[in-house]
């Protein structure tokens, strides 16, 4: 983003949104310190009036001892308004902050609600959203800090302005002119951290990864057994100081153009100071005259120097927003320009029968060259269970998240009676169980309730749901039922074996009653033997009246399926019943061949 995009994103964009966030009590905040910064003008005034007041007492006038306390007093007022008005602000501050804060990341939350699922797999999209997070927490809210002490700091300046113009212009120009070097060099800093913070997220992203790897529990296992804590460390102290070092650099930089911004104010004040004693040389001014104009220079550098920090602080804030500002204009869908326009045929005696019809389906997932689906094409008949089967890397997983509509694919068409999947997110309709499925660490109830979200608090169906895959037994073993907390992450949470939770995610999957078509991927693979023989006997039973996709690497499963697709290379090269497949003789029997010997001959050992 250029200096517009960024200056007319935090005007049009970010300050928008925090002011809809807390209209009342922004504006609040606003007249207080407005009111607050006449203060230091108020302060110089009185202190001028208690140095005359004071020296006429020191020539011995003893009647303006009254007047003079009195100037204490107001002093002694204005003082405790100060210090009311700062902490009213600051909670003020505080809920302004805490509701913007709430509403950015409903945003942000609502915005990854409505992205397409294939944004996920880049490592640009996890990038950004790091940069967006931190953005947020760290930087984000603190444009309002900033905003509101330049207010603050222009009020006071221009009050002060108006007494130093009153003494002589040429002090109100000097003031003025303090303000470029400062802000330029402010704001030049901003930008080298902004570009040094862009520059250095991919690796911020590594160095939280490896620290991961050795605190967290799932890699615990593994880093003790292999031995690599030294050697993950090393890997990560490395990058650390890289970066830190890199950090160290620029504000080693910061400091010392800083240093010059000082200097070059401090000569200022030095020369007004010259110029007032010149000034007071002629002897048309007082003491009480002489010290309120010194401290109103010293006042108004100090605001102008507040100006320009602040004012580059926002726009330093401001270029970190620029991504979440960029994040929340990512197109949901994502367009892939090289889609091709081809028109697919589409067997009309396929279609009239309903059910499932994918025609001429590729694939290729970004950044990759080569496509990992290739003019897949089958039609299943409403009802039919149907295994998908093929060696690792065959394209198996990702022809279910196309079924799914999780991914768009380049070319094709993939229709559900009628209707495209894609176009049609009618998400009641389509259940699944993921490979990689989710270990909610919550109760045991929303763990199957998640498969309906709607229907979450029926009792009945939730019993259903768990008896299908045996969770109803686990559940009576664990010490709140249906609303025990699981997992290990948080306190008093009971863990499961990774094949319970399985179970839990196959109970998932059937709590979604309404579902018409449910695709498993790999949905045994954690089950004992026993269990997953009890499960594969009553599967026609569990998926009766539904159309079903069964992705799975244990042939001896998919034998009584309807329809068995044979994946190869991102391509179906086989597709019939089992005998008809064995009869082929070709990629499906020796897979066949290959476990069914393997049983034999451990039954033999
Ligand atoms: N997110 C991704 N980005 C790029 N390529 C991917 C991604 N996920 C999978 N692939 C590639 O796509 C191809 C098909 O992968 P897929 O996961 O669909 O295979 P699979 O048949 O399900 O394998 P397995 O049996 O091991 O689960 C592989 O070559 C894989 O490397």
């Amino acid at each position: 983003m250029n200096h517009k995009g960024v200056i007319r994103g935090l005007f049009f964009e970010i300050m928008p949104f925090i002011w809809k966030s807390s209209p009342a009590r922004l504006l609040i905040m606003v007249v207080i310190r407005i009111l607050d910064a006449l203060q230091p003008a108020v302060q110089i005034y009185l202190t001028k009036q208690l140095v005359e007041q004071a020296t006429v007492l020191f020539q011995g006038d003893s009647k303006m001892l009254v007047p003079a306390l009195t100037t204490v007093g107001w002093q002694a007022l204005f003082f405790l308004t100060s210090l009311g008005s700062r902490s009213i602000t600051h909670m003020l501050l505080l809920v302004i902050k805490q509701k913007a804060q709430y509403k950015m990341d409903r945003v942000i939350a609502d915005k990854c609600s409505r992205l397409d699922y294939i944004y996920f797999e880049e490592s640009e999209y996890y990038d950004r959203l790091q940069r967006v997070t931190q953005g947020l927490a760290y930087r984000g809210l603190s444009v309002l800090d900033h905003f509101f002490l330049v207010l603050q700091s222009v009020v006071t300046l221009i009050s002060l302005l108006i007494v130093l113009t009153s003494f002589h212009w040429m002090l109100s120009i000097g003031v003025l002119c303090l303000i470029i070097p400062s802000f330029i060099i402010n704001m030049k800093l901003g930008q080298k951290r902004y570009e040094q913070m862009f520059r250095q997220t991919p690796s911020q992203r590594k160095v939280s990864y490896l620290m991961s790897l050795m605190t967290r529990r799932e890699s615990a296992k593994e880093m003790k057994l292999f031995r690599l804590y030294p050697y993950i460390m090393d890997k990560w102290g490395s990058l650390y100081w890289k970066n830190a070092k890199e950090k160290t650099e620029l504000e080693k930089n910061g400091q010392f153009y800083g240093g010059f911004s000082e200097l070059f104010s401090y000569s200022f004040t030095a020369l007004s100071t010259i110029v007032v004693l010149f000034i007071s040389y002629t002897g048309s001014m007082t003491v009480g005259v002489f010290v309120a104009m010194i401290q109103t220079v010293t006042t108004a550098k100090d605001s102008i120097m507040l100006i320009a920090a602040n004012l580059s602080g926002i726009y330093e804030n401001a270029l970190f927003t620029s991504d979440l500002i960029q994040f929340l204009h990512l197109p949901d869908k994502k367009q892939d320009k090289t889609q091709e326009k081809e028109v697919v045929y589409i067997n009309p005696l396929a279609l009239a029968s309903g059910g499932l019809v994918v025609t001429g389906l590729s694939f290729t997932y970004p950044n990759q060259t080569e496509p990992a689906l290739s003019d897949i094409e089958f039609h299943i008949k409403p009802g039919q269970r149907v295994a998908v089967v093929g060696h690792n890397g065959a394209g198996k997983s990702t022809l279910a998240k196309c079924l799914l509509g999780l991914y768009r694919p380049q070319r094709g068409q993939m229709l559900w009676k009628g209707k495209d999947i894609f176009e049609d997110d009618d998400s009641r309709a389509v259940s699944a169980v993921f490979q990689d499925f989710v270990q909610y660490q919550l109760t045991l109830r929303e763990n199957i309730g998640f498969g309906n979200i709607t229907s979450i608090d029926n009792e009945a169906q939730l019993e259903i749901a768990a008896a299908k895959t045996g969770v109803d037994m686990i559940s009576q073993r664990l010490p709140g039922g249906y609303d025990t907390q699981l997992g290990h992450e948080y306190e008093g949470g009971k863990e499961l074996s990774h094949g319970q939770w399985q179970k839990v995610a196959l109970s998932r999957s059937y709590f979604n009653a309404d579902a018409e078509l449910v695709i498993y991927d790999e949905p045994t693979a954690a089950l004992d033997p026993l269990a997953e023989a009890a499960l594969f006997e009553r599967f026609s039973e569990l998926v009766e009246g539904k159309t079903s996709i069964m992705i799975s690497h244990r042939l001896g499963s998919c034998r009584n399926a309807d329809l068995i697709l044979v994946l190869k290379g991102g391509r179906i090269v086989e597709q019939g019943t089992h005998e008809e497949l064995l009869r082929l003789h070709g990629e499906y029997a020796q897979m066949y061949k290959a476990q069914s010997q393997w049983y034999e001959s451990v039954a033999v050992v």
